[in-house]
């Protein structure tokens, strides 16, 4: 564990672990040493010559001091090496993170990085902060212990020795026992408080379908799989946990019936005797914590491989220097890509010409939003080649990539902080002027006008302070700021109200002058007025062509506007889409 720990570290926080580990291993040494200087002490305290005490009780002095020295120093550099493996791991993980493709951060793996980020990390930090100490104790001290008693009678060492086989047999065994089940019941706590976030988050679908806590089966179910496997787990764990127990306490007695045998035989001095029980005790009772304590090493473990995990998660392979890039165009090359080894799309091959706008059209599923998220290198495709700019994806850097690149898509996520601020965020370097230029074309100045505090009031966590049409408009704001020749739409499927889809409206048209856009089309206005078409049906091309050309092929193409208009005289004839 501690190489482990090592391996994830170094420089100062490498020579804080070790230095805790070198400290409190000799402080437990010490300790066990210094019980062994009590058989001189006792020896002169019963000779009848009670001054011979005094160099023995300078001994003890100076091996309690050194103790006190070296353990406070082991536990101080155990402390700062806990702190330091916190951050260290913290940096590293937003290092690792930030090199990672974008198709890592799904809900799940986002979620989990959360746990990983905080309670695994706690955990890690708590080995050498925490549990150093106690398990130099636990390890070291019974040693040091068994060591002096080769010096004070052999034959309890003896004793002793002979005990701790059975005693590390029934560690061991305990261990194996409540590893297996510990798994389990760690896994389903941790689904059972996914769940609980879930159900807390998602209160309102669940109220407006008039479900209570007792009615939501996925929370029940994880919660009674918990309570299951935590009962599981105490059920295996007890008799293994009360066996160690017995061994110890076994190993105890047997030490103690020597000790009264040898003293009655009469072939072993009152004082070492005295001194030989004082350190039978001292060798059993680090043990008893010892079942604790690999508990909680285990569960530290256990969170160590959660954060390697993270760290055995790579990075998308990139070269040294990005291929030169032409025209913002984009191609797509007899591509085939699937998650998991599920194919998604299949033999896909469209060009999007410089300038021009192309609305990907299809039902659910049909693999849009794949096709978009390839172009900005989320995966890498099976077969074929994504290309943009003339150049494979695979070819260029990832800022580069993405340097080309404005995306806008539905789930825009707003910082809570100002306006302003986030528009910002498409180019960071901009003017004032530069900024409120590009919001005034993605519409976003009406807003201002509306918010109590103009630009500078803050839009809430996520931009709950604004509607989706807003938050579309913001998005639009960033992307036109960016001002980058190729921009990735998906547009809002929400119901926008007439003001906001005449302002959508209008800064799609502003952001689509003189730029390569690839849209994810849902209104039907930005379908008709698309230089080109592309139909994915099952992540297959089925149609290419201009609204035109395609209505009078009929087809999917066809049924696809049917529907649209249908919902279009919806929304026109009840004021809602
Ligand atoms: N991250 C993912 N992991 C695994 N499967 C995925 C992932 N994202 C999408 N899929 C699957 O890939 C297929 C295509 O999904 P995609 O989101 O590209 O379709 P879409 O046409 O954009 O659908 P929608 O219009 O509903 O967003 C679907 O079957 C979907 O379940």
């Amino acid at each position: 564990m501690i190489r482990r720990l090592l391996s994830l570290t170094g420089g100062e926080q490498g020579t804080q672990l070790r230095r805790a580990v070198w400290c409190l291993g000799a402080a437990a040494a010490v300790q066990g040493a210094a019980f062994g200087v009590l058989l001189p002490v006792l020896r002169a305290l019963v000779s009848g010559e009670p001054r011979r005490v005094w160099p023995w009780l300078a001994v003890l002095a100076v091996a309690v001091a050194a103790y006190a020295l070296l353990h406070n120093r082991g536990v101080v550099a155990g402390r700062r090496a806990g702190y330091a493996l916190g951050g260290v791991l913290h940096e590293r993980l937003g290092d690792h993170v930030v090199t990672l493709p974008l198709g890592w951060f799904t809900t799940t793996r986002v979620g989990s990085l959360g746990r990983v980020a905080t309670q695994n990390v706690m955990s890690v930090m708590g080995v050498p902060g925490h549990l150093l100490d106690p398990l130099a104790h636990a390890v070291v001290t019974p040693a040091a212990v068994v060591a002096v008693l080769l010096f004070t009678d052999w034959r309890m060492a003896v004793g002793a020795l002979v005990a701790a086989p059975v005693v590390i047999a029934a560690h061991r065994w305990t261990g194996k026992l409540v590893q297996r089940t510990d798994q389990a019941a760690d896994a389903a706590a941790a689904e059972a408080g996914g769940q609980v976030v879930e159900f807390a988050r998602n209160q309102p679908v669940l109220r407006a379908f008039g479900r209570s806590a007792h009615g939501f089966a996925l929370l029940d179910d994880a919660l009674v799989s918990s309570r299951d496997a935590a009962r599981r787990m105490l059920r295996t764990a007890l008799p293994g946990l009360a066996g160690f127990v017995l061994a110890v306490q076994t190993a105890f007695t047997a030490l103690l019936v020597l000790g009264a045998t040898l003293a009655a035989g009469a072939t072993v001095d009152v004082p070492a005797i005295v001194v030989a029980l004082v350190l039978a005790v001292r060798f059993t009772e680090p043990l008893l914590s010892a079942a604790e304590l690999g508990a909680a090493l285990r569960m530290a473990s256990g969170s160590l491989d959660r954060v390697e995990a993270v760290f055995a998660d790579r990075a998308l392979p990139e070269p040294e220097r990005s291929a030169p890039t032409g025209p913002p165009a984009i191609e797509f090359d007899r591509v085939r890509f699937g998650y998991d080894d599920r194919p998604v799309l299949d033999d896909v091959t469209f060009t999007v010409a410089p300038g021009t706008t192309t609305a990907l059209v299809g039902v659910s599923g049909a693999g849009k939003s794949t096709v978009v998220r390839l172009v900005a290198r989320f995966f890498d495709v099976g077969a074929g080649a994504v290309r943009v700019a003339g150049a494979d994806v695979r070819s260029l850097r990832t800022a580069d990539l993405l340097g080309l690149i404005a995306p806008v898509f539905q789930d825009t996520y707003l910082f809570d902080t100002t306006l302003e601020d986030n528009i910002r965020v498409g180019r960071p370097d901009a003017t004032e002027d530069q900024v409120h230029e590009a919001a005034r074309l993605a519409g976003v100045t009406e807003i201002v006008r509306r918010l109590p505090d103009g630009w500078q009031t803050r839009v809430g966590e996520g931009g709950t302070r604004l509607s989706g049409g807003e938050r579309q408009r913001v998005a639009i704001a960033r992307a036109l700021l960016k001002d980058a020749p190729i921009v990735l739409l998906d547009e809002a499927t929400a119901a926008l109200d007439a003001e906001n889809e005449a302002a959508v409206t209008t800064a799609l048209a502003t952001l689509a002058r003189g730029r390569t856009l690839l849209v994810i089309a849902h209104r039907l206005s930005t379908v008709v007025n698309a230089d080109q078409i592309v139909v994915l049906d099952g992540g297959r091309v089925v149609d290419t062509g201009t609204h035109e050309e395609l209505l009078a092929r009929g087809g999917r193409y066809a049924g696809f506007v049917a529907q649209r208009e249908n919902a279009q005289g919806w929304r026109i004839a009840t004021g809602q889409k």
